[in-house]
């Protein structure tokens, strides 16, 4: 069983059925949730007074049980309900619980907060009022607990659809939702904690995980580790930062292909003066070339266009990022290679594949489907996504990135894990996590530039 999935509420739901149909029985499940994040609160929080706030299906019906497991160890609990409690195991869960139930809208605050009003079974948003109350008692507590999911965000798409106060901290039980990875809701979950319920899970969509990386083999050479060719454009810095991303990332040999030779920067970049396209398809034939970046200040002129043409023909395994997704986007003509990896912005990303319905992961996902290349689907949140199901979600990454020429970083790092990997979902996956990791290691308010010197830390970390 994974620890990294993430389940939809409809496959959480199949997920608890099967275990149900197992033999598992309903209330069971519930007690097992509700001590596993009892246990959590009383780590956090210890003998601190509580105030739970239980709605009326199943996410109240945990709430019902940590108050009890709180209670025997002996916190100050209180209990405020929204509503009667209308499942059977909410019911019960209720009964074993004989404390007293005040009324939500009433109920005076306390130190730490429980929000156990509604999980996954969320249909719309809270009315104003509870939302109101809810916001208050949270945000005058010393700590906050969300049970599952933030009362009033969507647990498939992330979306808020009340106002939510930002949690300290929120219990995941059994598997991760997309809401606690996908913005807006991540932000206002806090801490992430899993609380595992040991019923197995099955879904082709993960959280990002950390890569293992391996040095290279003990009779590595530059070409056996692979030589990355970055294609450069109009704008020099651009493709010079992807240029030295995939320098940094355990490739061999970068070869940037452009018509300026830059006089500063990392002297390992080998660089070869291409005046035209038909001189790229020149450079181009060379087979071991594994990996070839083109977009990063690429420009969108006809020169672009044809030394993109040229790319798109070589055979190479591609990464396309920037104006090659624009150009890609615009120029029916062109069309996307199967195999390659593509690194669109949320602008990027509807350019090539139009306004598509549902979470970013269920967009990312038909997108790769679609095209049969793998979709770096990037922003505040990053949906990595294979023509074959396959997604991971990074949604943690340091707010710092949102600054000029981190993607073409990221799209260097891409190229650079294709070329020692030649596996493109892998590469994109162990680029993401790398990035996101620099990004982590920088001060704040660093440079694109920054997240370079950050990489062989990020590296080192992961072998
Ligand atoms: N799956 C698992 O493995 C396990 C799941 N567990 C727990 O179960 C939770 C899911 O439980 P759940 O399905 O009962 O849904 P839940 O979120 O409690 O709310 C549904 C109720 O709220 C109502 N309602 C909805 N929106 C509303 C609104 N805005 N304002 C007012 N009412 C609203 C809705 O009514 P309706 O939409 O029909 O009007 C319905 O009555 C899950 O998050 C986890 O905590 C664990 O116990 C064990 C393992
Ligand atoms: N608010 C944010 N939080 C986390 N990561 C972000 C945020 N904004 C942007 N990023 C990341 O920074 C990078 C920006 O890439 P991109 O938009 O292509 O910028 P540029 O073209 O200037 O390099 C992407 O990897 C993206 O996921
Ligand atoms: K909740």
């Amino acid at each position: 069983m994974s620890v990294d999935a993430i389940l939809t509420a409809a496959q959480m739901r199949a997920a608890e059925q099967a275990a149900f149909d197992a033999g598992v029985e309903p209330y069971a499940l519930m007690e097992r949730a509700g001590r596993t994040a009892a246990d959590i609160i009383w780590r956090a929080g210890h003998r601190r007074d509580l105030l739970i706030l239980c709605g009326p299906g199943n996410n109240g019906g945990d709430g019902f049980v940590i108050a009890r497991v709180m209670r025997e160890r002996g916190v100050p609990v209180r209990v405020a309900a929204l509503g009667e409690s209308r499942t059977d195991s909410a019911q019960r869960a209720k009964a074993a619980w004989d404390g007293p139930v005040e009324d939500m809208m009433t109920a005076a605050p306390a130190t730490q907060i429980v929000d156990a009003l509604f999980g996954t079974g969320l249909s719309r948003g809270l009315d104003d009022a509870v939302a109101d109350r809810l916001c208050a008692l949270v945000n005058s507590a010393a700590a906050s607990y969300a049970v599952d999911l933030p009362s009033g965000v969507e647990s498939d798409g992330g979306a808020v659809l009340s106002t939510v106060p930002s949690f300290g901290v929120t219990i995941a039980l059994g598997a991760w939702k997309p809401a606690h990875l996908l913005q807006p809701a991540s932000e206002l979950c806090g801490r992430l904690i899993l609380a595992p319920l040991d019923i197995p899970l099955t879904s082709d969509v993960q959280r990002l995980s950390a890569p293992h990386l391996t040095m290279p083999a003990v009779d590595a050479h530059k070409y056996s580790r692979g030589l990355v060719a970055v294609v450069g454009g109009g704008m020099a810095g651009a493709s010079l930062l992807a240029s030295e991303a995939a320098a940094r990332s355990g490739a061999g040999v970068v070869r940037r292909l452009a018509a300026d030779i830059p006089g500063g920067g990392t002297h390992a970049i080998i660089h070869r003066k291409v005046m035209h396209a038909d001189a790229l398809a020149g450079e181009l034939d060379d087979q071991r070339i594994v990996a070839l970046l083109v977009g990063p200040g690429l420009g969108l002129d006809a020169d672009a266009r044809a030394r993109l043409g040229v790319a798109l023909d070589s055979g190479h395994p591609l990464v396309l990022d920037a104006d090659a997704l624009t150009l890609l986007g615009k120029d029916d003509t062109l069309s996307i290679p199967s195999g390659a990896i593509l690194t669109p912005h949320e602008g990027e990303f509807e350019r090539l594949f139009g306004k598509l319905p549902d979470s970013k992961i269920d967009r990312a996902r038909a997108a790769a489907k679609a095209s049969g290349a793998v979709i770096v689907y990037k922003g505040a949140d990053s949906v990595v996504a294979a023509p074959d199901g396959r997604v991971a979600v990074e949604g943690r990454a340091s707010s710092w990135l949102s600054t000029a020429g981190t993607g073409d970083v990221l799209a260097g790092l891409a190229a650079g894990r294709l070329a020692v990997t030649c596996d493109p979902f892998r590469a994109a996956c162990e680029a993401v996590w790398l990035h996101a990791d620099a990004a982590w290691r920088c001060r704040p308010a660093f440079v694109a530039d920054d997240l370079l010197g950050a990489l062989p830390a990020a590296i080192a970390a992961r072998l």
